[in-house]
Formats: C-alpha cells, structure tokens, sequence
C-alpha cells in the first residue's frame, strides 16, 4: 500500500490550498478529486459565477448609457456569454493543472500527487480510492477532509435541473430565460436576480422565507439593494409563503400564500432554487468510525476532528462557506499538522463581498449582530454623494458604515460599504482589526485621491470629532449615532 504523510480528499479551494502548503513543508501528499479540479471555488461557485456577473456588469452599463454611447436597444448572446464564461473557468483550471503537474519538476520529485477519484476513509490512516472499476487503498499518518458543500434541497420542489435549478445545474441553460423565479434570497438568490436582471431579457421573480431579501445583512444595505433590484423590473414577493411548485408543460407553476390568507399561482419559464448549501459527507467514512457530525457540517476544534490525525476544513465544517475561509482552513491544519501555525484561527476579520447592484463588501461585524451579541455600540456612516470619486464616476449611490465600541478605545467591530468600488475600500479596515489598531490609526493614514477609501477615512476623522466635512452641516449624508438597549442616540451637535 502507497504511504503518504498527508491525503487530503477533495481538490476545492480548501483542499488545494491544504496540499500546496504541505509542500512547503515538503512531505509527502496525495490529493484526491472524484469530479473537477478547484471544487466550486472555479465550476458552478465563485469563479463561474463572478464571471457572469462582471459581463452583466458590463451588459448594464451598455444599457443604461445606450444613448451617450450610441448602443441603444442592444441585445445579448446568452451563447456567447456562456462561452466566455466556460473560458474563464477553463482558464483557472489549466492553470491550477498545470502549476499542480509541475510540483515535482519545480520542488522536489514524488513530493505531490493528484489522483482522480472518489475517496472514502476506511480508518484513521486508510483511505479507499474508486476509479471507474478500479478500487485502490492508500495509507497516511494525517488525513485531511475538504469535500466542500452542495445544494439545500427541498422536499416539495421537484428539482429536475431543466426547468427548476440549483446553481450546480444552472450551466444547462441555453438562453435567457424569459422569467424565472428564484427561490431563496440569500447570496446566491440575489447574485444571480442581479445578473439575470442586469442584462434585460428575464423578468426576475425573488422569494424568501424571511420577510425581505438578505435577511441577514442590515436593513440600510437590503434598501439599496431592492430599490436597484425593483429598478430593473424584478418582482420581489413580500409577506408571502410558497406553498407549491409544479411543472406545468414548459412551464413551472408556483403558489404564494400571503399573510392575509389569499393565494396567487405564478407561471415563469424557469426556476432557480437557493436555500443554502449542506456539508457533502455522504459515504465519506466507513460506518465504525466515530467522527463528529451535526447538521452543519463536520465538528472541529480548529481544524482537527474528534478522531485527532483527521482534520476537517473548507465548506464540509460548521462554520463559514467562502472560498477565503477554506483557504484559511487548508493552510492552518497543515502548518498545525507539521510545525506551529502562523496566527490563530480567527473568524472576526474575514472579508466578504457580496456581487450585487452595486457590491456590498464587509469585514467584522453587521448591526444585526452587533445587535444580537448585547453590545452597545457607535456607528457612524458616510454617503458616497460626499465622496469625490463617486461623483467622478457619476454614480454616487451607496455609502460606508462603521461600528465600534462606545468606549474611549473605539475598537473597530465592524464594517459595510455599498456602492462601486466597495470591495477595494475594506482592505485597510480588515488589516486594522486584525492587528487590533483602532480609528486613530485609519483617520491618519493617507489615502490616494480620489478614491472610495477616503470616504472610510472621513468616517474615522467623524468619530474622533474632527472630519473634513461637517456631520451637522450635512445631516442628509453623515450619521454619528450610538445605540444601546434598543435605542439609537443622535451624536450630532447643532
Ligand atoms: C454559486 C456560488 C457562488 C459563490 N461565490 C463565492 C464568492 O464570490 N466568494 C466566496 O468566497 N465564496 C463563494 N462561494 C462559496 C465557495 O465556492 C465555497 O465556500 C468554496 O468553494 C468551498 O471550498 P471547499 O474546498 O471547502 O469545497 P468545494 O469547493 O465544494 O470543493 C470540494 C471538492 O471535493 C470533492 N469531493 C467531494 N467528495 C469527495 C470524495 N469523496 N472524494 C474525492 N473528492 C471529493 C468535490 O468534487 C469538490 O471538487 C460560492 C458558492 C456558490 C455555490
Ligand atoms: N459573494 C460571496 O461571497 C458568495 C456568493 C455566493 C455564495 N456564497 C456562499 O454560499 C453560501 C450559500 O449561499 P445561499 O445563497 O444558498 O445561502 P444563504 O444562506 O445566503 O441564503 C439562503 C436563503 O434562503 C432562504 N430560505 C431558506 N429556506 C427557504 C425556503 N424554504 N423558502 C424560501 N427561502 C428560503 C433563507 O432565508 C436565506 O435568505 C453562502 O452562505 C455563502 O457562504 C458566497
């Protein structure tokens, strides 16, 4: 039997990014992947996904500036675009193929070996392989467990991957649908209601559970953002239950009951559903072994997993699904596995954007769980109407948000920023919290003019009562407020 110093199942962004650091330290790994290579890190997930919404993007702008750029009434392939995303998808997998194929030649020969097929743990230092007919047993004194999450399903609707989809399946289509209803209005629901609606030739209709879109994310965001979403003519059901889903011939049926009792059926060409995702554990372990498993995902304690030389990381484990994170985890269990991790393993600073119209991009804390946490807290904000880049780029929609504590330390909890640009003004704030700086530091920091990071700079110089613009003067743009016990307080001195 083949003896590794580590296997690692599942090539996502965690398991990839597991195996890469394991040969830093030079050991010997295996990598197993029973589909594609990069997980949904690249098919169907992050890179296919962002790759249809920055050609929406564009397609957007072609609409709403048709006339001064003489491209009125201009229409979209959905082939052509289909086939520029397939290119960018086959683009990072050749890459990560070839850099992977490379290893040995460039590093150190026999170190890194890549085996296609679907790998299940017989016992802590044996892991099964089944390749086509073929089924082989390899040995290692650590394994790592990457393999990444797939679609809620839900019992009542008839998922077919032809007319009702999850986003797995949603490469299928073959043209813009002429509707389509999505069900479930977390990231993935309101990703893609912005692309579908940014290129003009589906009517979108979005339900959630909740009683408004992104339920988790704070009521300020969720405004901006439905106010663009209706803009673009897509129907958001409000204080509405569905309660059935069917195909009707090419159609998809589906019934809302609203809180006053009354039901409405809709008929759309299409559906898509996305309630969340579930950890893929399935025939992972062989029936005897005791690990650790809750709904959720995988039970960890940083990493490592009830049975000690078996570590969990990525989308399988109970904790945030983003590609960031599982590469956080995949590099961390390694250096814990062969040597002393670099820092701990802290969640509070993890970045996120979230591609809508316009991006939303956070770091820390929101309001809501500032809020369900009990702590009392400051927040000041800022519009991008008072940002000179924004009004350069004629679109100053959106604004920065931050919280941080009512004390004289006013440590940074949290922040939000909505409108263009949004993911590259957060960096600076991410890397404070994590060295555990305070606003003294972002107020002082000299920022490129004009750039949206000025606007997060103002918010600092607000707390500290010294910004360039003043919050009294214009109450319409700056907020400076506490809150505590349920009760905002007003800061702003007139
Ligand atoms: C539509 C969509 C958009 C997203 N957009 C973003 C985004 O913009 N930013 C972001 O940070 N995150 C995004 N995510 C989330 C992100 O893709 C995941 O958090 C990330 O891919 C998780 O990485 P992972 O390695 O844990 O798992 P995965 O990427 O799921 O990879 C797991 C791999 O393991 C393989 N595998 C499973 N079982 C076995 C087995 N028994 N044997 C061998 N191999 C196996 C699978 O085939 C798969 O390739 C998005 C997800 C979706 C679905
Ligand atoms: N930009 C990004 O970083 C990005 C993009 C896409 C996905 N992701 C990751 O993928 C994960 C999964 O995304 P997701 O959108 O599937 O999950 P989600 O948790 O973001 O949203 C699911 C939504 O479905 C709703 N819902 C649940 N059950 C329902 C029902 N029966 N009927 C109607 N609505 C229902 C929930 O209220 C929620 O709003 C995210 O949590 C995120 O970690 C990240």
């Amino acid at each position: 039997m083949k003896k590794y110093d580590v296997v690692i199942i599942g090539a996502g962004p965690a398991g990839y990014a597991a195996a890469m650091r394991a040969v830093d330290f030079k050991k010997k790994v295996a990598l197993i992947e029973k589909k594609q290579l990069g997980g949904a890190g690249i098919h169907h997930g992050a890179l296919w996904s962002k790759t249809w919404w920055e050609l929406s993007r564009e397609a957007f702008s072609l609409r709403k500036h048709g006339e001064a750029l003489n491209t009125g009434g201009v229409q979209f392939n959905f082939k052509k675009l289909k086939s520029e995303v397939q290119k960018a998808v086959q683009e990072r997998m050749d890459q990560l193929e070839h850099h992977m194929h490379n290893i040995n030649v460039s590093i150190e020969e026999g170190l890194f070996e890549y085996i296609q097929g679907n790998a299940k743990v017989k016992d802590p230092n044996t892991v099964e392989i089944q390749n086509f007919e073929e089924t082989t047993q390899i040995s290692a004194d650590y394994i790592i467990v990457a393999t990444g999450s797939r679609p809620r399903l839900l019992p009542e609707i008839p998922i077919d991957e032809e007319c009702i989809f999850t986003s797995d399946g949603l490469d299928k289509l073959e043209e813009f649908p002429k509707s389509m209803v999505i069900v479930g209005a977390g990231v993935i629901g309101c990703e893609f209601a912005t692309i579908f609606s940014n290129f003009g030739h589906t009517k979108v209709h979005l339900i959630d559970k909740g009683d408004r879109i992104l339920p988790f994310e704070d009521e300020d965001v969720v405004k901006v953002i439905e106010k663009n979403l209706e803009a673009k003519n897509v129907l958001i059901h409000r204080n509405s239950r569905l309660i059935d889903m069917r195909k009707e011939g090419q159609m998809v049926a589906y019934t809302l009951e609203y809180t006053d009792g009354s039901k409405e059926v809709f008929r759309v060409e299409k559906a898509l559903v996305s309630v969340g995702r579930v950890p893929r554990y399935e025939n992972l372990f062989e029936s005897n072994m005791d690990i650790k498993i809750d709904g959720r995902g995988i039970i960890d304690d940083l990493t490592q997993t009830s049975i000690p030389n078996i570590y969990a990381v990525g989308d399988i484990t109970a904790d945030i699904s983003l590609v960031n994170v599982g590469e956080l985890e995949g590099r961390f269990a390694i250096e814990r596995i062969f040597g002393k991790p670099e820092r701990p393993l802290i969640y509070e600073n993890i970045s996120t954007i979230m591609f809508l119209s316009p991006e939303v991009a956070g770091v820390g804390m929101n309001e809501i769980q500032a809020q369900n946490s009990g702590l009392g807290y400051k927040v000041v904000s800022i519009d991008y109407s008072c940002i000179p880049r924004a009004i350069a780029m004629r679109n100053t929609q959106g604004f920065i948000k931050i919280m941080v504590t009512d004390d004289e330390h006013q440590k940074i909890l949290g922040m939000r920023v909505v409108g263009e640009h949004a993911s590259s003004a957060i960096q600076a704030v991410a890397l404070l919290i994590s060295m555990d700086r305070g606003i003294r530091e972002l107020a002082e920091l000299i920022h490129p003019h004009p750039s949206i990071i000025e606007g997060i700079q103002e918010c600092g110089r607000m707390l500290l009562g010294k910004s360039m613009l003043k919050p009294a003067v214009l109450r319409h743009a700056m907020v400076c407020k506490t809150y505590e016990k349920g009760k905002y307080k007003d800061l702003i001195v007139v």
